[in-house]
């Protein structure tokens, strides 16, 4: 069976040009310069006229169905890949959790009964530590060698749930140092804040701005810091800063990168666009919809501009989302009265692909490099590659179309997220996922569906073939 997309330019993390892409079964079989494309008799024939060609983005950080804050991320695997399909995504790697007291085998079949048979695109997992101890740490070492799990999350927030003190960190990160996997983290000083929720909540400040408002960027920035001097101690452990949101921590980054050390950072579509005073801010209970942690940066100080910068330096490797979704209703609202009991997360598991490409209308970021940080690097990154994040010969064929002249307007009325609001209502997008390839299957094309659920499969994912 093959598929040949026809007439397109296709952009990948090195250039565009024009190029047909033949695809046999699942796979790329072949790019092609249009004056030498072969005949295939009987292939089914995609027009990509006056569009770019790209590879599959592949989303590094979800949490479908996430217990969190006494509810559910609201996302299913089915639901969440589904709106991901939509949105011109074709991998995900979600967080397996292994809460306090819980063993780390137990926590990765948990997360494979959710998602084994519901996916639509294909996915990974990275594991979240919840208690770094002997056994958890001799399970990382056989979730690298038999599992395909080889990156591990820990946090430095949320004492009492994800937390992990620094000596727990510090272990960790020596097995990773030894078995070749990546530490991510969640950089923020949890125990700082919650002494700053606590005063605030005690002075009657309860509504959602002031969870912005406890969890400042120098508390950010402290921790990022403290992460990279850990992973020095531990021998240049590969660290991986998820969910950057300030310009501080991204100079600790920077700083860290400029001596050669193996210190890689993403950030989200949510920290590019939307604000503390903006979106955390608006008026009543409203701002509870954009509750999530590293919080939105306020607008009087320079992130949003830096972290358009990092892109173009590589100080910011990848953009994922950290699509953590949460209906207003009955959850959102769990925090009706004190911030502190929002469940934290945004749903943008959709808009990834379109969000990044408005860089590139505005011109704050290159064709080459919008490919390179949604689909390109995540699986370098994360040991995708080149199965996923490139069209080459070989490759997984998980393909997007995307059309630069047509135009879409984000909201809850079209968005494909199982969520009651949307995180960027109303949004203008310059560009529209088209068609999506996923192994050679189209999923989604003239706005419908074609897919069916559990087409996504498992993907048992190597070492990092991004590090230094
Ligand atoms: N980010 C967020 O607010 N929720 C998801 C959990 C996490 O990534 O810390
Ligand atoms: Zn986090
Ligand atoms: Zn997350």
């Amino acid at each position: 069976m093959y598929l040949l997309i026809k007439g397109g330019t296709v952009v990948s993390a090195s250039g565009a040009q024009p190029a047909d892409v033949l695809v046999e079964g699942e796979r790329i079989a072949g790019l092609f310069a249009p004056e030498h494309t072969p005949a295939v008799e009987g292939a089914q024939v995609i027009d990509a006229t006056a569009k770019y060609v790209i590879p599959g983005a592949v989303d590094v950080h979800t949490h479908m169905e996430l217990p969190f804050g006494g509810t559910f991320a609201s996302d299913t695997f089915e639901s969440g890949t589904r709106a991901a399909a939509f949105g011109g995504t074709t991998t995900i790697i979600d967080f397996a959790v292994q809460r306090t007291g819980e063993r780390v085998p137990d926590g990765l079949a948990a997360w494979h009964a959710k998602a084994d048979g519901n996916c639509h695109v294909d996915y990974g997992f990275h594991m979240i530590m919840g208690g770094v101890d002997d056994e958890s740490l001799k399970a990382m070492d056989s979730l690298v060698e038999s599992e395909g799990v080889t990156s591990f999350k820990l946090f430095m927030a949320y004492p009492g749930v994800f937390y992990s003190d620094d000596g727990q960190i510090l272990r960790a990160m020596q097995k990773a140092r030894e078995n070749g996997s990546v530490i991510m983290m969640h950089a923020e000083n949890g125990i700082a804040i919650d002494v700053l929720i606590g005063q605030a909540l005690s002075r009657g400040e309860t509504e959602p701005i002031h969870h912005g408002l406890t969890r400042p960027a120098e508390l950010e920035a402290e921790a990022t810091r403290r992460a990279i001097s850990l992973a020095e101690v531990a021998g240049d452990t590969p660290l991986y800063i998820v969910h950057l949101s300030a310009s501080q921590a991204l100079e600790a980054v920077a700083a860290a990168r400029d001596t050669g050390r193996n210190v890689f950072a993403e950030t989200c579509p949510q920290y590019l666009y939307l604000t503390l005073e903006d979106q955390l801010g608006a008026p009543g209970f409203e701002g509870a919809k954009w509750v999530c942690s590293t919080p939105l940066r306020s607008k009087a100080e320079p992130h949003r501009r830096d972290l358009w910068r990092g892109l173009r330096t590589n100080d910011l490797a990848v953009v994922s989302t950290d699509h953590c979704p949460f209906c207003f209703k009955e959850q959102k609202e769990l925090g009706l009265g004190d911030f502190s009991k929002i469940p934290n997360g945004i749903g943008g598991v959709e808009h990834r692909v379109d969000l990044l490409y408005q860089g590139v209308v505005d011109g704050k970021l290159s064709l080459a490099r919008w490919v390179e940080t949604i689909a390109t690097t995540p699986a370098r990154m994360f040991g995708l590659y080149p199965r996923k994040g490139v069209l080459a010969p070989g490759s997984d064929a998980d393909i997007v179309v995307y059309d630069p002249n047509a135009r879409t307007t984000i909201g809850v009325a079209t968005h494909h997220m199982n969520m009651d609001h949307s995180a960027y209502e109303g949004y203008q997008i310059a560009g529209k996922v088209d068609t999506v390839v996923s192994r050679g299957t189209v999923l989604v094309s003239g706005g419908e569906f074609h897919g069916r659920k559990g087409h996504g499969r498992y993907l048992r994912r190597g070492l990092s073939t991004y590090l230094l």
